[in-house]
């Protein structure tokens, strides 16, 4: 029957498949605190995580062998008896889910305890496992496992019958579901429509149990982590409008909604409306459990009535909201959040939580309805109606005892419901909003993971030190404190979702889960009387969980409740264990300065070695630039070595044309026997042999413009030469010439000017050579392109100015040509002007005026000795006062022209 349930929907392997397939435990994966990792290969070492076959079981087998009445869980089988329960419930397969071919088989159940995971071809483990990092078959064994085909009525039988039990007696429950989001969490507790989930299902077996043991009274209430106190009359009378407020308003929304779909509030989970028709189920639930209530009912104390209160509340975002908080729908739609405290004992508790007193099954589910329409829910692309929050509705039995004699007492047990949200990828999210709740939820799941694999290894270590259990790392985990801690027992249902496309989620959940199964419980409250008395037994003992376990003697002594100790005996236990904390305090001092050095010295070895990979790193980089950078410096070197070498080689042959023009011009004016040369030290230079770099860049600066400068320059040389050997000439013929004439010292003027160009663009040839030497000097050195570039630019703007000087030398040159025009002009006007009066002069006197240089004609000569009489005592020339030309003479006497010596030294100075 039960493997009839548990057929696969994915199909089973073949003796051939599990051969192959290589088994993992994977019970140290999570959040890799759980040590080291254990590969396994075959099924036996696999059973090592599997429920009842580790050695905190064989040892407290052995304890109960040796003390049989230590455990009395009463509803547990004897073998089992502590261990943490974990069922695995497979969910059938929607037939769209069918339709898009999610059915592979990757989801095996092999027998009752033991399920055979095989990953899909396009999962991640899959792939994971062709690159040999993983395997592709995991096989888990859990308490139980159901298959698609479990109703809700027979999960709760094998699930939650036992723990109502439990609860009645006394002990504090928790049941949560965990698994990937859209795996049945949900269904599981509160069901769907006419299929109850364990929730429901339980609080109808309560109720019915407690029929005629109620403690209707509203004056006892549940307050801080597990206490009770009196209420006055106006806080029963508050209590009471509370509930009915609630009720009222459940009712309402009944009556709105009958015969339609209830909606839960936030998301809009669907369900039939219709209360009656929940609890019609529900009662079905209860009529299998008829027998149970007839047994329980035996179990139940005497005298021992039960008064019943139900909270609701939801973990949102790391956030603590009351679903059961005055309807939202009256007030803002902000909902305040509550706080987590710890009472005296450290104990946890949600602080300022609303308890609601309920008197059926109906009123406890009505309340229920009321506050899952505060639930967060959203729609995400997995499932559309997702819970976006971990919920967790808790009810608290208080157990009124009417002694006769000692009154009224009270004790509390609990039975919590915890539907944790679903874990799912965050990238899986495509609104902010959905990653983050995701981000939230895998975050407290994770916690959880970490404080069940702590738990784990603090109790299969018991010889080494404790973990820190990281219950204050979530609010989750925060709140289940007590249930890990021998407050209480829990026991997890893991929904598993057989779509392949989620094979890799479930594959963890499944692994997280696997942790679990080898958890122990902590002792309960009846063994810590044990523990009490071993306390003051043993003067000084080694508090440690396993003396309860080692402990030889008589069961007898070990039961009761702790009130079976009078002040003095807890307050000498209390002396104990305050040394024992001393103790431990001490020791965990030390553990924890070795850790931190350990730490620091491996921080300092890593940071050392990081240091030494940088400057490592950062050498290498820099030779590679440095190399790289070298290369291309001498690229650019060769490159411009090539080019300027191509110019210089240019400049070179024009110069080299140039020269050999100037040389022919220069022979030529040697030839004529040119005075004085006006270039003499370019010629000079030009002339001296092979010519050097300087005067080749000299002469290369210049190349057309110079040419055609020094062709016209030698043009007015040639000129200059005529017009000074016929000045000479007509010094000569002149006894005491006295260059008075105006003309004559306009040319000399211009002629100077000239000069003055001349010498002025020679400099600026020099210059130019200059530039030119430095910039080669520039480019020879390698001093980098930019340097050469600035050279260039002097030599370009040395050129310009050049042009300039040269334009302005022309101009000179065009004025000089002109005034010697006019002068040649005036001259050949004087000689004929002059002739006739000289001539006739001449003749009557009958006598010739010989020239001292010259060979002027009769004509001539009788005119210049006119004109340039001897010098009278001022040095100023006896002119015939009535000439026209003595007239000009005498208007330009305020500038005397300058005397030959004064051309003769300019160009002595010159050259
Ligand atoms: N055993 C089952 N039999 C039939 N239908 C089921 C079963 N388990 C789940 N379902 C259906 O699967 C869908 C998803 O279930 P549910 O909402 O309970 O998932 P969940 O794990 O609570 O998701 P989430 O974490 O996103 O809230 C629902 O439509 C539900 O009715």
């Amino acid at each position: 029957m039960a493997l009839s349930l548990m057929a696969s929907p994915c199909g089973v392997l073949s003796d051939e498949e599990e051969a192959m397939a290589v088994f993992e435990s994977t019970a140290a994966d999570i959040g890799g605190l759980a040590g080291q990792r254990l590969n396994v290969i075959t099924l036996p070492e696999i059973s090592m995580i599997s429920p009842g076959l580790d050695r905190p079981q064989a040892i407290r087998e052995k304890a109960l062998e040796k003390k049989p009445g230590l455990v009395r869980g009463g509803s547990d089988d004897e073998g089992n008896a502590e261990k943490v329960k974990v069922f695995v419930r497979i969910r059938p397969l929607t037939a769209e889910e069918q339709g898009r071919g999610e059915e592979k088989g990757c989801v095996c159940v092999q027998n009752d305890e033991s399920l055979m995971l095989k990953a899909p071809k396009d999962s991640q483990s899959m792939k994971n496992a062709e690159r040999g990092v993983t395997h592709s078959m995991h096989k888990f064994s859990f308490s139980k496992i159901f298959g698609p085909d479990t109703t809700q009525q027979a999960f709760f039988e094998s699930t939650m019958k036992d723990m109502v039990r439990d609860v009645l007696r006394g002990e504090n429950r928790l049941l949560y579901t965990y698994g990937v989001t859209n795996s049945g969490k949900t269904y599981t507790i509160q069901g769907v429509g006419h299929e109850a989930g364990l929730l429901p299902r339980a609080l109808v077996s309560i109720f019915r149990r407690l029929q005629g043991r109620l403690y209707e009274a509203v004056n006892l209430k549940p307050v801080l982590y597990q206490e009770v106190r009196q209420l006055d009359a106006n806080e029963v009378r508050a209590e009471e409008i509370r509930r009915d407020s609630l009720l009222k308003e459940d009712e309402g929304t009944c009556s709105r909604m009958r015969g339609s779909t209830w909606d839960s509030g936030v998301g809009g989970l669907s369900v039939t409306s219709h209360i009656a028709t929940q609890l019609e189920d529900s009662d079905s639930v209860c009529l299998e459990s008829e027998s149970l209530s007839q047994s329980g009912g035996e179990e139940l104390l005497d005298g021992v009535q039960f008064s019943v209160w139900v909270s609701f509340y939801e973990i949102y975002n790391e956030f603590l909201y009351d679903l059961l908080e005055a309807s939202p729908t009256l007030q803002p739609r902000k909902r305040g959040t509550l706080r987590l405290s710890d009472d005296k004992q450290g104990n946890p508790y949600v602080k300022d939580l609303t308890w609601v007193q309920v008197r059926t099954a109906e009123e406890a589910w009505r309340v229920l309805k009321a506050g899952r329409k505060n639930q967060s829910f959203a729609s995400t692309h997995l499932n559309h109606n997702s819970s976006r929050s971990h919920s967790i509705f808790s009810m608290r039995l208080l157990h009124v005892h009417q002694e006769a004699d000692r009154g009224q007492s009270t004790s509390i047990s609990e039975l919590s419901v915890c539907d944790l949200a679903g874990s799912e990828r965050c990238k899986d999210q495509r609104n902010g909003e959905r990653m983050k709740e995701a981000n939230n939820i895998n975050t407290s799941l994770h916690t959880l993971g970490r404080c069940i694999a702590a738990l784990r290894h603090n109790q299969n270590n018991k010889s080494r030190p404790p973990q820190v259990v990281p219950f204050r790392d979530s609010k989750l985990t925060r709140v289940l404190q007590g249930f890990f801690c021998g407050r209480g027992r829990s026991s997890m249902v893991v929904n598993i979702n057989p779509c392949a496309s989620t094979y890799d989620e479930t594959l963890q959940a499944l692994k997280f889960s696997a942790v679990a199964t080898q958890l122990v419980h902590g002792p309960s409250s009846r063994t810590r009387v044990a523990y009490i008395l071993s306390l003051l037994r043993e003067p000084e003992p080694h508090v440690d969980d396993s003396i309860i376990m080692d402990e030889d003697e008589d069961s007898d002594d070990q039961e009761g409740d702790v009130t079976m100790f009078d002040s003095d005996a807890l307050l000498r236990a209390i002396d104990v264990l305050k040394r024992e904390v001393q103790r431990q305090r001490e020791e965990k001092e030390e553990l924890e300065a070795s850790v931190r050095d350990q730490v620091f010295s491996e921080m300092m070895e890593v940071i050392s070695g990081m240091q030494e990979d940088f400057s490592r790193t950062l050498d290498t980089e820099r030779a590679l630039v440095e190399e790289r950078f070298e290369d291309k410096i001498s690229n650019l070197q060769k490159s411009l070595k090539k080019y300027y070498t191509q110019e210089l080689e240019e400049r070179d042959e024009q110069i080299e044309a140039l020269t050999a023009d100037l040389q022919k011009k220069q022979q030529c004016s040697l030839g004529d026997q040119t005075p004085l040369p006006l270039f003499p030290p370019l010629e000079l230079e030009e002339s001296n042999g092979p010519a050097p770099r300087r005067s080749q860049r000299l002469a290369s600066t210049s190349t057309g413009e110079l040419s055609r400068v020094r062709a016209e320059l030698d043009q007015c040389r040639a000129e200059l030469l005529e017009k000074t050997q016929e000045l000479r000439r007509v010094q000569g013929q002149l006894s005491a010439p006295d260059p008075s004439d105006a003309l004559t010292s306009a040319a000399n003027r211009k002629l100077a000017e000239g000069q003055r160009n001349l010498r002025q663009l020679r400099l600026d040839l020099q210059r130019l050579g200059g530039n030119l030497q430095s910039g080669e000097r520039a480019c020879c050195r390698n001093t980098g392109g930019e340097r050469l570039r600035h050279a260039l630019a002097a030599a370009d703007e040395t050129l310009a100015k050049q042009d300039h000087t040269l334009v302005e030398l022309q101009n000179g040159l065009m004025l000089v040509k002109a005034d010697l025009r006019r002068k040649g002009e005036s001259l050949a006007q004087m000689q004929t002007g002059q002739r006739s009066p000289y001539d006739c002069a001449s003749v009557q006197s009958g006598s010739m005026t010989t020239g001292v240089a010259g060979r002027p004609t009769p004509k001539s000569r009788s005119f210049f000795r006119t004109v340039f009489t001897p010098k009278n005592q001022t040095g100023r020339p006896h002119v015939d006062q009535n000439t026209p030309y003595s007239r000009i003479l005498r208007s330009r006497q305020p500038s005397p022209p300058p005397s030959p010596t004064t051309v003769g030294r300019y160009r002595v100075t010159k050259c």
